[in-house]
């Protein structure tokens, strides 16, 4: 197993990489290969039995050119400052990718969820909105949910930030339930992008996706519903996992079935319907027509890409790909159809989550899906354009080549180059 990659380093590398097919001057590049600014806290908060811990916590602003800083908050034991910035980065080009209004921000808290109580979440949530509070704003830097946070931590920031502020202001964070003024369709919006991406992916390549066979690495919000979505279309999902290994059946699962058991067991592993069980790295190089990648990243690098035999990855996590195994990858003709276009659904409805809160006025799940299609067949379109077009290596160089564009059109146009 080869050195873990830093996220910030891939990162860099694929802005380089993109540079290469663009005329924009080296310093530009280079500006935008940098976070704004980043913020690191320390937490000190009451526990249930009356001790105080102390928990690391960041918000990497990266970019704000083409609108307010925007991406989720993620509670992990591995969260970093070089991994929040990277993430934060990531988001300034998805949302450039989906040419919406925003630039790219990312949070998280070092910690093991699970070891701690609902009250001692809470807890810890109210304690990171207050220091979240100057930064943090409608059109200034908009949270929403990422790994292990969900509408309940949304809820919990909004409440503290508009009694802080004492006004009513929804619009500061998204992924909220829909009773405080969360958007419909936004829990299923990140695997609603991954499996269109899929469609328009199979399509574009001339594959058939009804029979197709499927393999889900992770099983929370992007990847089970994604596994729902793409089996709904037709295709087998043959192996789906979690953080506890993976299970496999060669006829294929019910997505729905295995999420059941997983609510009821805490994971996916002891699943009735499994003729077998292994590791992730297995699922990973599974003899699949696509893998989804939907949990952490680097997920996949370049020594497990030698043996990845999927024909089609579409990456519905952030970065699950290290820029060694994009190179192998690229070689063994695997077309990797990149997570700032495939995951982009659950920012595209955050914003529309936003734009609702501002209008004060709800769409049907309906008016949300049909946007979201739009959004997302248009990207995947002027993707494959520019890819064909630019000479690009891989989808992944084609998209940043889209987005890093934006970005230096938009800086352009406000005048800001000396
Ligand atoms: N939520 C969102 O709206 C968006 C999420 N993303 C990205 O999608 C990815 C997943 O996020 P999300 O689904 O929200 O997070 P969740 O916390 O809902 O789910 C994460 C899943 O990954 C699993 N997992 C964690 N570590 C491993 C591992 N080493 N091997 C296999 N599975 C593992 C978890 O297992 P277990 O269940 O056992 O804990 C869980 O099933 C992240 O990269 C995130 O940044 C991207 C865009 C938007
Ligand atoms: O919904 C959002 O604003 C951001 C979601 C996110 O963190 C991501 O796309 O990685």
């Amino acid at each position: 197993m080869s050195e873990q990659a830093n996220p910030f380093e891939s990162l860099q590398e694929q802005i380089d990489d993109a540079s290469e097919y663009m005329s924009v001057s080296d310093d530009v590049i280079e500006r935008l290969k940098h976070p704004e600014r980043v913020l690191e806290t320390n937490l000190s908060v009451e526990m249930d039995d009356g001790d105080v811990e102390v928990f690391k916590a960041f918000r990497s602003e990266f970019n704000g050119d083409r609108g307010p800083y925007k991406g989720g908050i993620r509670y992990h034991p591995g969260v970093n400052r070089d991994e929040v910035k990277a993430l934060s980065g990531w988001m300034v080009y998805k949302c450039a990718v989906v040419d919406i209004p925003y630039g790219g921000g990312k949070g998280g808290i070092v910690i093991e969820p699970d070891d701690y109580s609902e009250g001692e979440l809470e807890r810890i949530t109210r304690s990171f909105a207050k220091e979240l509070r100057p930064f943090i704003g409608v059109d200034k830097d908009i949270p929403a949910p990422d790994v292990n946070t969900g509408q309940r931590e949304m809820n919990w920031i909004k409440d503290t930030y508009e009694t802080l502020e004492n006004t009513t202001e929804p619009g500061v964070i998204t992924g909220k339930s829909p009773d405080s003024g969360g958007s419909a369709g936004r829990v299923e919006a990140t695997g609603r992008s991954t499996m269109l991406t899929a469609r328009e992916a199979f399509d574009y390549l001339d594959r058939d996706m009804e029979g197709a066979s499927v393999a889900v690495q992770g099983y929370g919000n992007a990847g089970w519903i994604a596994a729902k979505l793409i089996h709904e279309l037709g295709a087998n999902v043959v192996a789906v996992s979690d953080s506890s290994g993976a299970v496999y059946n060669e006829d294929g699962f019910d997505p729905v079935d295995v999420k059941s058991h997983k609510n009821e067991t805490g994971s996916v592993t002891g699943y009735h319907g499994a003729d077998e069980e292994f590791s992730n790295d297995d699922l990973l190089t599974l003899d699949v027509d696509l893998l989804v990648p939907a949990a952490l990243e680097n997920a996949i690098d370049g020594d497990l890409a030698e043996d990845v035999r999927a024909d089609v990855v579409v990456e519905a996590a952030n970065g699950p790909l290290t820029p060694e195994a994009d190179d192998v990858l690229r070689d063994t003709d695997t077309y990797v159809f990149p997570d700032i276009l495939a995951n982009a659904g659950g920012v595209t409805v955050s914003y529309f989550e936003w734009v609702q809160n501002r209008q004060r006025f709800s769409w049907t799940e309906e008016r949300v899906n049909e946007e979201l299609e739009r959004i997302i067949t248009d990207a995947f379109d002027n993707l494959v354009e520019t890819y064909e077009e630019t000479g690009a290596p891989n989808m992944r160089t084609a998209a940043y080549v889209v987005a890093i564009q934006r970005v230096v059109d938009a800086y352009d146009e406000s005048g800001n180059w000396p």
